[in-house]
């Protein structure tokens, strides 16, 4: 039996189109599961629902025997249990990290409290920085306070909604790195929640993709990547070249072999330098605009260049 059970969740504000559609998820304990959605797509609504600090219209959600009921069914909205952190989680600005983290703890025993902020700020490698105000961290120390704060009630569930939005790209995959040590150790339940794939699959290889309100797909990357539910899910890892005369069916840049001669003619209209390869735009003999990839970096603006690919690549949606 899993441990986060989410039921057929809808959710509109006012009355408004729904913003969560007939949502379910489930996922097992200390696990971590990486939701991506385009802006919009309801990701906060739902995170804020399973926090209790959003109310649903209709469905259920529960951890185990703990059911999370709406707020405006309780005197005090949220849980314990459930611990989320935003982009703008607010520190406060005139406490040290050590005050920051402990904060929630207030009412605890002192013993109890001075442990776990102790084994907090080590797990968090924020020891060295205990006693600066927030304003003297880096912008990923901050959210790693923020984290440590919201791990301080030993929550069951750690909601994280797109906390590293304000990170460089380093900053974010070196603070994901140090994260997942350490849910890995403190066995929490984790939903991250993210515009962006590479954060996502860097976090984990358990991956959900939400859309308009629903969950398209759910599966490793290597299943979406290969066997896409919807054009948006597959856009995600790539760019998608559609083939002329053939309804609803793609290529991917990386599946398409470049010649000198034979195969679907192509002009060479842009070159752009890439990490690992030229990505090349072409204008093909039947009339589209494809992006293709060029690793030898062989071909320039203005070259002719055949194009080849296996069928079986080819990805079709119904
Ligand atoms: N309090 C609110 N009242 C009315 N509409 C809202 C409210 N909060 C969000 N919405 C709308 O609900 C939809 C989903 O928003 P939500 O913030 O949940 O999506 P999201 O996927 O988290 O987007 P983003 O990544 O931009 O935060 C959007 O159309 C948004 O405008």
């Amino acid at each position: 039996m899993s441990f986060l059970n989410i039921d057929s969740v809808n959710k509109a504000y006012q009355k408004g189109e729904k913003v969560v559609k007939n949502f379910s998820l489930k996922l097992d304990k200390g696990k971590v599961l990486s939701l991506v959605g385009e802006s919009g797509s309801g990701k906060s609504t739902l995170l804020r629902i399973i926090a209790g600090l959003e109310n649903k219209d209709s469905g259920k959600i529960d951890l185990g025997q703990l059911v999370i009921q709406n707020p405006n069914e309780r005197l005090i909205p949220g849980y314990d249990e459930v611990q989320l952190v935003y982009q703008e989680y607010q520190l406060y600005p005139s406490s040290t990290v050590e005050e920051n983290i402990s904060r929630p703890l207030i009412q605890y025993d002192r013993k109890y409290r001075d442990q776990r902020v102790k084994s907090l700020l080590k797990l968090l490698k924020l020891e060295p920085f205990k006693d600066k105000l927030p304003r003297q961290l880096s912008g990923g120390q901050q959210q790693k306070v923020a984290i440590g704060r919201a791990l301080s009630l030993e929550p069951e569930v750690l909601l994280l909604d797109e906390p590293f939005s304000s990170l460089d790209a380093i900053q974010r995959r070196e603070l994901i790195e140090e994260l997942k040590e350490m849910f890995n150790e403190l066995n929490v339940t984790v939903l991250f929640v993210t515009h962006d794939l590479d954060d996502a699959l860097q976090m984990t290889s358990d991956l959900a993709i939400m859309q308009g309100g629903k969950l398209i797909q759910r599966g490793s990357p290597e299943e979406i990547f290969k066997q896409p539910k919807n054009l948006y899910a597959a856009k995600l890892f790539s760019t998608l070249n559609a083939i002329q005369n053939k309804n609803k069916t793609f290529i991917r840049p990386a599946d398409i072999q470049l010649f000198k001669s034979t195969g679907l003619a192509a002009k060479v209209i842009e070159k752009q330098y890439l990490i690992h390869y030229n990505q090349l735009t072409v204008h093909t003999s039947d009339g589209m605009i494809w992006k293709v990839e060029d690793k030898q970096r062989s071909f320039e603006q203005g070259d002719k260049v055949y194009l080849k690919w296996d069928v079986s690549n080819e990805i079709t949606f119904k």
